[in-house]
């Protein structure tokens, strides 16, 4: 009879499998039948426990129109839940009606198959458990455990008796508890936590979900938007691996389309094996919650504000009337002897500068009075005069004044700033504040590299540490990674105390921060290495960039034992970068801007700073690739120009007075100020804690003299070279990062792999980015080769 029972309900889930099929009416039809259906029985189970004695003389007098059923659903109710209940498997069967009811709702909103089998399966397990137990503890009663349930029991009990049943039933209970909640006991209070999670998840998956149909029902109601559904749908899929709501929702959109055009089999199949590791990563968080990646130092304390120096002691800027009076009329008088009226003027007070907004009377060309710019900043005769005509987005013209009493921004204001506090922002930077005295905050992810110029002694270095201790404020030591240049050895010394915190380096190099022109050269062909590495993770993980694939990492969904680990942020600053490419020319430039045009998906980002804004300085290369650039006070147009392609950095005042842009129009800005006393107890703060117990270790990367010294000391192989020789030849690619993956090795070991290999004449030498030549053809060769 059980048999008979699960053959009438398998169908109903195998029904929902071959998906494809169903046109979407035919599941909403389907869905709400069972809905309806789940409800009836629902509604006549709860019924029948009140009125089964009342009702039982009906079961076999169901035509007879004289007699009247007490059930909610009358003779219909009393049949099905004398069926269920009493013959069946007792109140356990209220499970059918759950299941009938779940099975309508998965239909009706198009959600996975595979999760609705599982359902069934374990709701029939806990039915056929339930009936079997109320048998054995309360026999007498068959509304519990049905007629099923009894006969079982008894059957049971006849051939392993009374204790026999009573241990057969614990299994059972244990392995329900076990292998379908996952738990251990241990694991007890993480399952309940997650429970909840998951629950809430489902929910929104499914509004989701809904929504998603919704809006393409919209979409088949009108023609062209349909047109652009179709297109749409499966070309988001095949360029853009997703995260998982995002994968099932274009998954839906396939299928949609795929009813019009009904040739995407691909993709269906595809989105299933998506699924299967949703269900393992699912169980995995279930199990041990997300991964995170500041568990090693969990107890890591970010630095307090009040490090900070408060310059102003809660003094905002200070301005004078008189001041402000007397520049309204200089320039008023200015204008008028180029015959230029004014309509309007209306001032704004920056920290630096004042900025009086000007609208000229009508009738007067804009053009002219750009074409008058410098007539007119001589005739207001003060240094810092910017005038920007007009503003953009505004018709009106701009002209920039400084303040006598410039006010210091302190780093403190801003860090502790709302804007910089709630941005939400991979690498968030609160560089100062705007002219009218907002703080300035931007995504260093975002720019993707940053390029900052400017005479000396115009806070270049402020600006480093500025950049610097932003990260500092909001990122843990797990997420971000600084690798430091500074061949001066002065400006970017304090940084060391955090070298086992922030800083990441090459094994091979003692000191983290980096002076020697070779060592960079290395470093900067490291971080390439490092990128590639990255990419092939990307590549293999299915997603476009590190956010994309930190947050697989963290659900789990990407196993270690591939290679795969939660990938920091790296944050590459060279202070002079003159003195480097002046030394090293070419063989710095090109590494530099390899990283510059590829590293910003996968989370290394570039800022490079001068104080040198020549052209052979900053090359057309460099400059192609580094759209964000800050420019600081510079002697000449003409550096201004070399820095930002456009003037307005020669007449900055310096303290911090800057020039920023993304690529597009210039904002000036004051710098924050953080001095180096203040950077120093922010170190010192975080070197006082808890460390990892290295720098972040980068790819090792052998320079061109030290990479032609490898001997080929056959005693001094690795064990495992010559697996490693056959893994190279047979894919032909001569890569560490193929090693790190297939033989499952560190960086390190991979890479030392790599150079006996090269000595062994097996992989040609390092070319860059590239990967190796593989010099052996096939394996009888390498055989051959290696006697
Ligand atoms: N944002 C700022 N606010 C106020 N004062 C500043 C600011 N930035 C710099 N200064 C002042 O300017 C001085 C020089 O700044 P900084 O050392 O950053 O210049 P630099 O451009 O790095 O010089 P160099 O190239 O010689 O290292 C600082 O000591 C400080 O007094």
């Amino acid at each position: 009879m059980s048999k008979a029972k699960k053959k009438n309900n398998n169908p109903k889930s195998a029904w929902k499998l071959p998906k494809i099929k169903w046109s979407k009416k035919h599941r909403v039809i389907l869905g709400s039948f069972l809905l309806f259906l789940g409800l009836a029985l629902f509604l006549s189970f709860i019924s029948f426990l009140f009125n089964w004695k009342a009702d039982q003389s009906l079961i076999n007098d169901l035509f007879n129109k004289e007699l009247e059923a007490k059930n909610w659903l009358s003779k219909f109710g009393t049949k099905v839940s004398h069926f269920f209940i009493f013959s069946g498997f007792g109140i356990g069967a209220f499970n059918i009606a759950f299941l009938t009811l779940l099975t309508g709702i998965y239909l009706f909103l198009s959600l996975s198959a595979k999760k609705l089998v599982k359902y069934w399966f374990w709701g029939l397990f806990i039915m056929a458990w339930l009936a079997l137990f109320f048998a054995f503890i309360i026999p007498s009663q068959p509304i519990l455990s049905g007629i099923v349930g009894f006969e079982i029991t008894e059957f049971l009990s006849h051939y392993i008796g009374k204790i026999g049943v009573g241990i057969f039933l614990s299994f059972l209970l244990i392995l329900y508890l076990v292998i379908r909640l996952g738990w251990t006991p241990d694991q007890l209070s993480a399952y309940l936590k997650n429970k909840k999670k998951s629950i809430e998840d489902e929910f929104v998956h499914a509004e989701e979900q809904a929504t998603s149909l919704e809006q393409n029902d919209q979409a088949n109601s009108s023609k062209e938007e349909e047109v652009s559904v179709d297109e749409e749908g499966p070309s988001e899929v095949k360029l853009s691996p997703k995260t998982k709501e995002e994968n099932s929702l274009s998954k839906e959109k396939i299928l949609i389309s795929s009813e019009e055009e009904g040739d995407v089999k691909m993709e269906v199949q595809a989105a299933e094996e998506e699924d299967e590791v949703d269900e393992l990563s699912k169980k995995l968080v279930q199990d041990f919650g997300e991964f995170d990646p500041k568990l090693e130092l969990s107890n890591y304390q970010f630095p307090r504000i009040d490090l900070l120096e408060d310059y102003n002691k809660g003094k905002g800027i200070t301005i004078d009337q008189n001041e402000l009076e007397a520049n309204k009329v200089k320039i008023v008088d200015t204008l008028k002897n180029y015959k230029i009226g004014i309509a309007d003027i209306k001032a704004t007070i920056g920290p630096t500068v004042t900025l009086y907004e000007i609208i000229p009377e009508a009738g007067i060309r804009i053009s002219k009075i750009k074409n008058l710019e410098d007539d007119i900043a001589l005739s207001l005769a003060a240094l810092g005069i910017r005038i920007i005509a007009p503003i953009p987005g505004k018709g009106t013209i701009g002209i920039e004044v400084p303040n006598q009493n410039p006010s210091i921004v302190p780093m403190r204001s801003v860090v502790s700033s709302p804007k910089f506090q709630q941005a939400e922002m991979q690498l968030p930077i609160a560089l100062g504040k705007t002219i009218s005295n907002e703080t300035f905050v931007v995504d260093l992810a975002k720019m993707p590299h940053l390029l900052m110029a400017g005479a000396t002694g115009q806070g270049k270095s402020v600006g480093l540490n500025v950049i610097l201790t932003s990260l500092l404020y909001q990122k843990h030591p797990a997420e971000v990674k600084f690798v430091l240049v500074d061949p001066k050895k002065v400006e970017l010394t304090l940084f060391n105390k955090i070298e086992r915190h922030y800083l990441a380096k090459m094994p091979a190099i003692e000191e983290a921060i980096i002076t020697d022109n070779a060592k960079v050269v290395n470093t900067v062909n490291s971080l390439c290495i490092e990128m590639d590495a990255r990419y092939d993770l990307l590549k293999d993980a299915m997603v476009r960039n590190i956010k994309e694939y930190n947050q697989k990492f963290k659900a789990r969904k990407l196993n270690p034992e591939d290679g795969h680990k939660f990938l920091p942020y790296i944050v590459l600053v060279i202070d002079e970068f003159a003195d480097l490419i002046m030394t090293a020319g070419k063989e710095i430039e090109t590494p530099i801007a390899r990283l510059a045009q590829l590293a910003r998906a996968i989370g290394i980002h570039l800022i490079i700073a001068t104080q040198r804004p020549s052209v052979n300085v900053i090359t057309g290369m460099i400059k192609a690739n580094f759209p964000a650039r800050i420019a600081f006070r510079v002697t000449s147009k003409i550096d201004s120009r070399t820095i930002l392609d456009a003037g307005g950095a020669d007449q900055l005042i310096g303290r911090g007075d800057m020039l920023f842009t993304q690529g597009n129009e210039l904002v000036r800005l004051q710098c924050a100020l953080v001095d180096t006393p203040e950077v120093d107890r922010i170190t010192e703060f975080i070197g006082s804690q808890k460390a990892y117990p290295d720098a972040h270790l980068l790819p090792e990367y052998q320079g061109e003299e030290s990479g032609t010294s490898i001997d080929d000391n056959i005693d001094e192989r690795d064990s495992r070279f010559k697996e490693a020789a056959e893994i190279i030849v047979t894919a032909q690619q001569g890569s560490a990062s193929l090693l790190q993956r297939k033989m499952k090795l560190g960086y390190n070991r991979a890479g030392r792999i790599i150079d006996q290999l090269e000595a062994a004449g097996v992989v040609g030498p390092f070319e860059g980015s590239k990967a190796r030549q593989v010099l052996i053809n096939d394996l009888n060769s390498l055989e051959e080769h290696l006697k």
